[in-house]
């Protein structure tokens, strides 16, 4: 049996809108993510199960990681042996955290394994983005690429294999709050403006590029001091109750930046110590969530997808 763990992420990472994204990991060693695991049977089963399996939808056929297993046989792996495949789902849909690319990732990264197809990074990659742009009204690589393979990603078709990797800084501390409510990405990617002014374009690339720079130098407090997304908060922040008064309060608390993550609702707060992470949680346990919310105190996960024993 092959069994595969593909942990939440962040998408746009703040500065990076489509483009820059981060795996995460809760300190407290929380599976944050999704696991599939594919095992030998007469003829290929599906099976979706976990805490959030009852809110996708019953019929196989409408589950991404069902589709993912019919796309493999028929494209990829015509005579992979029949197999059985679960999946169980960890992460809530609609979080901002990556859900639907946490199954399609686990799901061929158990494939691959499965089939020993050996897919290459960007043959995987493509694969994967390809089953991610059907759902979220838009084809992105910053859920994907970090969820396969860890660590922060600046991540596009125009970039080599797709991916360049980021060096980051061990002292982030990630607080991120699910605030217990779903928010559709492709409803999140209907209001983001149809165009750019020229003078935005030109500094969301400055913002972009120097945020990049910096943080290949190691220069981290002033690559931080350049985090503003001026390309989706601005029309994503009022679908998301609560989410001003966050980023307001916040601050004070000892937060260096906040900002959605990914599509929303989930937030993202940024510190750089223990101490002003417990702070910011606290606060948003207090404000930010209701009763179906969560949050962690993360770092960025630098493994990324993984195979794991039953039991983990
Ligand atoms: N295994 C799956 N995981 C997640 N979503 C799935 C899955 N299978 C089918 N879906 C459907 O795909 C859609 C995913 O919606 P959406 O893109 O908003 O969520 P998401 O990927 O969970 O969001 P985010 O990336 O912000 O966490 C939903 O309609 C959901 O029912
Ligand atoms: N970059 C995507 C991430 C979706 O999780 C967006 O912001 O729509």
């Amino acid at each position: 049996m092959k069994r595969f763990y593909a942990p939440a992420s962040i998408g746009n990472f703040c500065v990076g809108f489509d483009s820059l994204g981060a795996a995460i990991a809760p300190l407290d060693g929380t599976l944050l993510g999704d696991v599939v695991s594919a095992e030998a049977a007469e003829q290929d089963s599906f099976e979706c199960i976990g805490p959030y399996a009852d809110k996708l939808p019953s019929r196989a056929e409408e589950n991404l990681a069902y589709q993912c297993l019919v796309h493999f046989r028929e494209h990829v792996a015509a005579t992979m042996p029949g197999v059985k495949l679960t999946l169980e789902k960890r992460l809530p849909i609609g979080s901002g955290l990556g859900s639907s690319a946490c199954s399609v990732v686990a799901t061929f990264a158990a494939l691959d394994a499965f089939a020993q197809t050996q897919l290459s990074q960007t043959q995987m990659i493509e694969l994967m983005a390809d089953f991610e742009g059907k759902v979220s009204g838009g084809r992105h690589y910053d859920n994907i690429t970090p969820c396969y393979l860890g660590g922060l990603q600046l991540t596009a078709e125009l970039i080599p294999d797709r991916a360049l990797s980021l060096p980051s800084d061990d002292n982030w501390r990630l607080v991120v709050a699910y605030p217990g409510f779903a928010l559709n990405t492709a409803a999140a990617r209907a209001v983001l403006p149809q165009q750019l002014a020229t003078h935005d374009a030109v500094e969301f690339a400055q913002r972009l590029s120097a945020f990049t720079f910096l943080m290949t130098q190691h220069q981290f407090d002033k690559a931080v001091a350049l985090m503003r997304d001026e390309i989706a908060e601005p029309s994503r922040a009022p679908l998301i109750k609560g989410f001003a008064e966050a980023k307001q309060s916040l601050p004070e608390l000892g937060a260096l930046m906040v900002s959605i993550s990914g599509a929303g609702p989930t937030l993202l707060a940024l510190c750089d110590n223990d101490q002003d992470a417990q702070r910011c949680q606290l606060w948003l346990q207090q404000h930010y969530l209701n009763e179906h919310g969560f949050s962690h105190i993360c770092r960025i996960d630098p493994q990324g997808t993984r195979e794991i024993k039953e039991g983990e």
